[in-house]
C-alpha cells in the first residue's frame, strides 16, 4: 500500500516553519567562580544561538544566561537567569579573563555609512568606543572562524585581533585634485598621488582572495589595541609570504602566537580544507622577532595555551592531499621547546573503537583545570562523541559513547565545567553542563541540563552497517565497512510502504553525523524515509577509508551508496518506485552519477552546486588540487594536468554518463560560488536540456557554495520536495 506523503505546499511550508524554530548553539562562555554572601559558589555562563527567522529573511543571533551553583566538582542548582536577548551588531565580544571587563567589535552605521568600533565595557559603563574605521590603521575586523579572534592580554591591557590589511585608496589616473592637495616635483604622479594614501593606476588590480565564503579575506594583519593608551598599532616584522589569523598572547604576554598559511605562489580556499601549507608562529614584542615554532612541512590549526600556560596543544595533518584527513594532537612545549605527538593518526581503529581525530577545530578551551587532559567533540563513525586524551600516556577515553544521544559538541570547558549541546535526528539541540571527573577517577559524568528540547516522537532513527560485496572490495584498502544514517517516520503500518529521499554528503571527505537535520526531520513528517550515507571515504572511520577513494571517486562511492539503498529496498518498507536522490557538491556529484549509471531507478533528481566535469572545474574552482588529488594525481602548484590526467578528470565525472539519464533533475545554484563555480550546473542543464530530460535551474544570487542564506535554503527545500512529490507520479 502506497503511503500518503504530505503534498500541500502550504502544509509542508508549516511544517518547515514549525521546526525551524529550533535554534542552535554557537558558543558558550563560562564566567569567573563568584562566592555568595552565603558561601555558596557559582558560575555565570553566557551563550549564543542561532535561529531562522523566516518573515525577516535572516538568520538571527541571541543570547541567553545561566546561572550554575556548584561545589567545583559537582553542580548543585542551575537555571536561566532572565530571557533571550537578541544580538544585534555585535561583529565580535569576549569577556576579559577575571570577568570584570568585556570587549566588543561592533559594526554601526553613522550617517549612512557603515563603521566600526572597538568598545570596552566595565560594569555598567562604556569605558571606550573606539572609530577603528577614522582609525585608517587597517580594513575590515576578521569576525571568520578561519583568521579571527578577539583575545585579552593575560594582564587586560591589550587586545588582540585580526583585519584586512589597509589598501591604498586607488583612484583614476583621470582623476582631478584640488590645487592644494596636488604634490609637488610631480614626476611620480603616475604612481602616488599628492593625496597621502591614495594611488593611481591601481584601480583594477586584482587581489587574490582566500576563496568560497572567505573572498573578502585576502591579507591580514594582526592588530594590537592598548587600551590606556587607546592606541592601535598593526604588528610588522611578520614573513612577508605568510597570513595571520587564530592568534593569541603568549605566555607573560611577552608577544603573540599564531598561525601563518603560506599565500605563495597564490592562494588556495581554506573552507574545508584544512590541509594548507601552515605554521605555529610566535612574534616576540619584546626584541620584535618572528619564530617559527612548527616545521612548516605541515598544516596545523587551532591552537590552545594550557590553564598553566606551559604547552600549546593543537591539530596537524598533511599539506594537500585529501582536503580532510586524519589529524594528529600535537604539542609543544613552551619552556623546553620541544614538540611531540600526543595523539597520531588511525589508519584503521583498532579494538578499543577510537578512529582517529577528524576536527579541525578545538574549542575556545579545551584543557583540564589540571592542564593534563585535552577534550574536544569529534565524528566517531556516524556519531559525534567527546573524547578526553590524557597528554601524558596518550590514551583516549569517550565521555559520551554509551549514551543514546547522537551527537555532542563541546561548547567550552572552563575549570573543568564543561558546557555542551548535543542533539539527534528526532531532537533538536539541548544545552547541557557536567563536571570534568578528576584525571584517577572512573566516574561518569554527571550531566546537568540548562537548557531541553523536545524528542520529536513521531521520528525515528537507526546507523547501518554495510559489507561491499567482495567484488567492490578495494584491494588497496580492503575489508573497509561504511555506514548510512536511515531516519523514518516512526508508527508506519506493516502494509504501507514509504518513500524514499538518498543523500549521500559532500566533500567526499566529510560525513553526516546522528544529529539534528531539519530537512530530514521535515521529511519524516512529511511521510519520507531519508537515507544518509557515509560512504569509503567519509572522514571518522580511520585514514584508510579516507584514502581508499582517492582515484575512485564515481565509482567506488557511488556504489556504496547504491549498495546502501538496495540493502534497504531489500527491507520491504519502501516503495522501489518512489525513490530519489539529492546532494550537494560533491554530493551532488554523486547524485548525477547515480541517475546517470543506473537509469531510471531514481525517480528524481535535486542537486545543489554539484561537480559535473572535474575537468573544466579545475581551472576555475578556488581548490584546484582537489580535483587532482580526488581523480588520484599528485597536485603541483607549477604543474598543469597532462593529457592523461585531464582525460581521466572527465571520464569520472557525472558528465560522462548524461546521455544515459533518464531521471528529471533540479539543480540550485548560488551565483557567487567560488568552490564549484555555478557554469558546473549550467553545463550540466544543457546537456540534459540538448537530450530532453525534465530539467529545472533555480538560480540564487547573492548566495555562495552553500545556498545557507535562509530564503535560498527554504525555498531549495520547498522546491525539492514539490519536484520529488511531482515526479513519484509521472
Ligand atoms: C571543488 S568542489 C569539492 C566538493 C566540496 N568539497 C570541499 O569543499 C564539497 O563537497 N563540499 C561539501 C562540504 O564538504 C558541501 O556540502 O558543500
Amino acid at each position: 500500500m502506497d503511503s500518503k506523503v504530505m503534498s500541500s505546499p502550504g502544509e509542508i511550508a508549516r511544517v518547515y516553519k514549525e521546526l525551524s524554530l529550533y535554534p542552535s548553539l554557537s558558543r558558550a562562555d563560562v564566567g569567573p567562580v563568584i562566592t555568595s554572601q552565603y558561601g555558596g559558589k557559582y558560575s555565570n555562563i553566557y551563550t549564543e544561538w542561532s535561529q531562522r527567522d523566516l518573515e525577516r529573511n535572516e538568520n538571527v543571533k541571541f543570547c541567553r544566561q545561566y546561572i550554575v551553583f556548584h561545589d567545583d566538582k559537582s553542580v548543585v542548582y542551575s537555571g536561566a537567569s532572565g530571557n533571550c536577548t537578541e544580538i544585534k551588531g555585535e561583529v565580535l565580544s569576549k569577556d576579559s579573563p577575571s570577568g570584570d571587563m568585556k570587549a566588543v567589535v561592533r559594526e554601526s552605521s553613522v550617517k549612512g555609512e557603515d563603521k566600526q568600533f572597538l568598545e570596552v565595557w566595565s560594569k555598567n559603563i562604556k569605558m571606550k568606543s573606539i572609530n577603528l574605521s577614522a582609525l585608517k590603521k587597517h580594513g575590515k575586523v576578521y569576525d571568520d572562524a578561519q583568521f579571527g579572534c578577539l583575545v585579552w592580554s593575560h594582564s587586560e591591557t591589550h587586545l588582540l585581533y585580526v583585519a584586512e590589511k589597509k589598501r591604498p585608496k586607488a583612484e583614476s589616473f583621470f582623476q582631478t585634485e584640488s590645487p592644494e592637495l596636488s604634490g609637488v616635483g610631480d614626476e611620480e604622479d603616475t604612481i602616488r598621488t599628492g593625496k597621502k594614501d591614495t594611488v593611481k593606476g591601481e584601480q583594477f588590480v586584482f587581489h587574490e582572495d582566500w576563496g568560497e565564503a572567505l573572498g573578502d579575506k585576502s591579507c591580514p594583519v594582526l592588530c594590537i589595541l592598548d587600551i590606556e593608551g587607546d592606541f592601535v598599532s598593526v604588528l610588522d616584522g611578520l614573513p612577508d609570504d605568510i597570513s595571520p589569523g587564530q592568534a593569541f598572547w603568549a605566555p607573560g604576554d611577552t608577544g603573540v602566537v599564531f598561525i601563518g598559511w603560506w599565500h605563495e605562489p597564490f592562494r588556495l580556499g581554506l573552507k574545508y580544507c584544512p590541509n594548507r601549507r601552515s605554521a605555529l608562529f610566535y612574534m616576540d614584542l619584546t626584541g620584535g622577532k618572528c619564530e617559527q615554532l612548527s616545521s612548516g612541512k605541515t598544516s596545523v590549526c587551532s591552537p590552545r595555551l594550557s590553564p598553566d600556560q606551559c604547552r600549546i596543544a593543537y591539530l596537524e595533518c598533511s599539506v594537500y592531499g585529501p582536503h580532510m584527513q586524519c589529524s594528529k594532537l600535537c604539542m609543544y612545549d613552551w619552556y623546553t621547546k620541544k614538540t611531540s605527538v600526543v595523539v597520531d593518526v588511525i589508519k584503521r581503529p583498532g579494538k578499543d573503537g577510537f578512529t582517529g581525530i577528524y576536527s579541525s577545530q578545538l574549542s575556545p578551551q579545551c584543557w583540564s583545570a589540571d592542564s593534563q587532559r585535552i577534550i574536544f567533540a569529534c565524528p566517531q563513525r556516524s556519531r559525534k562523541d567527546l573524547l578526553m586524551v590524557d597528554i601524558n600516556t596518550g590514551s583516549i577515553n569517550s565521555l559520551t559513547a554509551k549514551s543514546d544521544i547522537g551527537s555532542w559538541c563541546l561548547l567550552n570547558i572552563e575549570r573543568d565545567l564543561m558546557v555542551v549541546s548535543c542533539s539527534s535526528p528526532n531532537c533538536p539541540p539541548s544545552l547541557w553542563v557536567g563536571f570534568l571527573p578528576g584525571i584517577d577517577s572512573q566516574e561518569n559524568v554527571d550531566w546537568v541540563t540548562l537548557e531541553d528540547s523536545e524528542k520529536l516522537q513521531d521520528v525515528d532513527w537507526q546507523i547501518l552497517t554495510f559489507t561491499p560485496p567482495s567484488e567492490d572490495d578495494n584491494s588497496q584498502y580492503s575489508n573497509l565497512e561504511f555506514d548510512a544514517l536511515l531516519i523514518k517516520p516512526k508508527e508506519v503500518k506493516d502494509e504501507v510502504k514509504l518513500p524514499l529521499i538518498v543523500t549521500p554528503h559532500g566533500g567526499p571527505h566529510s560525513v553526516i553525523v546522528a544529529e539534528w537535520l531539519l530537512s530530514s526531520a521535515v521529511l519524516c513528517r512529511m511521510g519520507f524515509a531519508v537515507l544518509l550515507v557515509n560512504y569509503r571515504g567519509s572522514i571518522g572511520y580511520g585514514e584508510d577509508s579516507i584514502y581508499s577513494l582517492l582515484g575512485n571517486v564515481g565509482t567506488q562511492d557511488v556504489k556504496d551508496v547504491q549498495f546502501a539503498v538496495e540493502s534497504v529496498l531489500k527491507s520491504g518498507s519502501i516503495d522501489e518506485q518512489k525513490v530519489a536522490v539529492s546532494g550537494g557538491s560533491h554530493g551532488g556529484f554523486l547524485a548525477c552519477h547515480l541517475i546517470g549509471q543506473y537509469p531510471g531507478f531514481y525517480k528524481a533528481c535535486v542537486a545543489r552546486n554539484p561537480v559535473i566535469n572535474m575537468a573544466s572545474m579545475i581551472g576555475s574552482t578556488d581548490i584546484p588540487d582537489w580535483c587532482m588529488v580526488e581523480a588520484g594525481f599528485v597536485f603541483n602548484t607549477d604543474c598543469l594536468p597532462d593529457a592523461a590526467e585531464w582525460e581521466k578528470m572527465l571520464n569520472i565525472s557525472p558528465i560522462k554518463y548524461v546521455s544515459q539519464v533518464k531521471t528529471p533533475v533540479l539543480l540550485t545554484i548560488g551565483e557567487d560560488d567560488k568552490r564549484v563555480p555555478n557554469k558546473q550546473g549550467i553545463e550540466y542543464y544543457k546537456a540534459l536540456k540538448a537530450r530532453q530530460i525534465p530539467v529545472r535551474l533555480l538560480w540564487y544570487p547573492g548566495n555562495n557554495h552553500s545556498l545557507s542564506k535562509v530564503d535560498a535554503e527554504s525555498d531549495g527545500f520547498m522546491n525539492m520536495v514539490l519536484w520529488m512529490i511531482q515526479h513519484f507520479s509521472d
